[in-house]
């Protein structure tokens, strides 16, 4: 079996879900297995919807935008009696049931049995487009197929219970279902993290022992950096599964982080190609021997750097950094780099979880802290430390470390 996954930008309008039948078409849609998320940006404006719920404010105005524009969209896909209106009505029902029967109070439980609604409604879209188009398929329910912890906004696959289950399916057919999404052993909805359709796609790949899993992109493949954000980057045609796991690790946001290690694990290769010109090569990432030698370049943004020293100026010794530690892991804070010195440990870090606040609460108890917020982490891997200046220019450096052949730099 093949797995393509088609992100939000690949399906942010109608026309976006006219190119995945063109893309299909270029492709061969034979025993594949179709993983989608959220149209556009839904998830940021259902994150919205979920905001205003949990403040008491009212978001009505909010899900009747949200629903008009499926609707919209619906409206240049489908005749005017087409079935796919009244299983969009019959989805929004099921939103405003959740919340007039709700009486949850755990903010995580909540964010995903409605935040999961973006990737429900674009799977049901695009499954009964391709219907209509001639790309036959049958639609899964992904809650049915991934199987998580209660770890809500964060679900940890249970990798025996979702092998069991994806072997189910009759791998000729061809199928259509939701990113990002799963559910726990009571059956609640659960989502694996944000921009986690990537991570679902390698699990089906995984658990399907698939051929191939192609991710389709708005850009022509994994380039030596984000061409929104710096200038000159070309595409790495080849790459091996231990570049990309670093690229995504130190925050190459072209893929998700844990997409990569159930690829690797049985050799799946792995492409990033472009849904505007399927039939360029784009990017594959697969076994190889040969070291990349070109600089790439990654930058993260939105990242907090803290200092940390004792009240009394003494070191920093293991059973401080033991207890910091353990706080970071509680409240789900991920360091994206650390230094110490003999009286100060510095952590640059991210806050997905929005805990930050709760980190300085607890550490301010027992250290003096200096606390710099929103600052940049650019990485350079495989730098050669020529022409570096370039992320100097305008920028007050605030910490800087190279570690075998990787500079990283915190500037604000
Ligand atoms: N090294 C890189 N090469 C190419 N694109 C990158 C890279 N790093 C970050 N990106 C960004 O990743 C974006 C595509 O990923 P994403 O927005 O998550 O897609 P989707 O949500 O549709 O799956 C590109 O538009 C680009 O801005
Ligand atoms: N819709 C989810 C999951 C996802 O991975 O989306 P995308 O493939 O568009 O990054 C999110 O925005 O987090």
């Amino acid at each position: 079996m093949k797995v393509f996954k088609f992100g939000g930008a690949s399906v942010k309008d109608a026309n976006g879900v006219k190119n995945v039948a063109t893309v299909l078409k270029s492709e061969g849609f034979d025993g594949c297995m179709l993983i989608v998320s959220a149209m556009g940006k839904t998830t940021n404006e259902l994150e919205i919807v979920i905001e205003k719920y949990i403040n008491k404010e009212n978001f009505n105005v909010e899900i009747a935008l949200i629903k008009e524009k499926h609707v919209q969209i619906c409206s240049e896909l489908f005749e005017k009696n087409h079935s796919a209106f009244s299983e969009l009505d019959g989805i929004f029902d099921k939103i405003e049931h959740f919340f007039r029967e709700n009486n949850s109070t755990d903010y995580n439980f909540i964010y995903d049995q409605i935040v999961s609604f973006g990737e429900i409604i674009s799977s049901k879209i695009l499954s009964l487009y391709l219907n209509v188009a001639g790309f036959k398929n049958e639609y899964l329910d992904a809650k049915n197929f991934i199987k998580t912890d209660s770890n809500f906004r964060d679900g940890i696959v249970n990798w025996i219970e979702t092998e069991e289950r994806i072997a189910t399916l009759n791998k000729t057919q061809n199928f259509v279902t939701q990113g990002f999404i799963g559910s726990d052993l009571n059956a609640n909805t659960t989502t694996l993290g944000r921009e986690g359709s990537d991570y679902s796609a390698a699990i089906f790949a995984y658990c399907l022992n698939a051929e191939a899993l192609t991710i389709w992109k708005d850009v022509p493949g994994v380039m030596t950096g984000d061409p929104r954000k710096f200038e000159d980057t070309t595409l790495l045609s080849n790459i091996s599964y231990e570049e990309a796991i670093e690229m995504a690790y130190y925050g190459a946001s072209i893929i998700h982080p844990k997409t990569l290690q159930p690829l690797k694990q049985k050799n799946i290769p792995f492409f990033v190609k472009s849904f505007l010109k399927p039939s360029e090569k784009g990017t594959k990432v697969s076994v190889s021997e040969i070291n990349l030698k070109e600089e790439t370049y990654i930058l993260k943004e939105n990242q907090h750097l803290i200092h940390i020293s004792t009240k009394d100026f003494s070191f920093i010794a293991e059973n401080h950094i033991s207890l910091i530690f353990n706080i970071l892991s509680k409240l789900k804070i991920k360091v994206s780099l650390m230094q110490n010195s003999a009286i100060s440990l510095a952590l640059c870090f991210d806050d997905p979880f929005k805990n930050k606040n709760f980190l300085i609460d607890e550490l301010q108890e027992q250290f003096r802290l200096e606390k710099i917020e929103n600052v940049s982490l650019f990485t350079v891997r495989n730098t050669n430390l020529t022409n570096i200046e370039k992320f100097y220019k305008n920028k007050d450096i605030l910490l800087e470390q190279i570690s075998r052949g990787t500079l990283q730099i915190v500037a604000k």
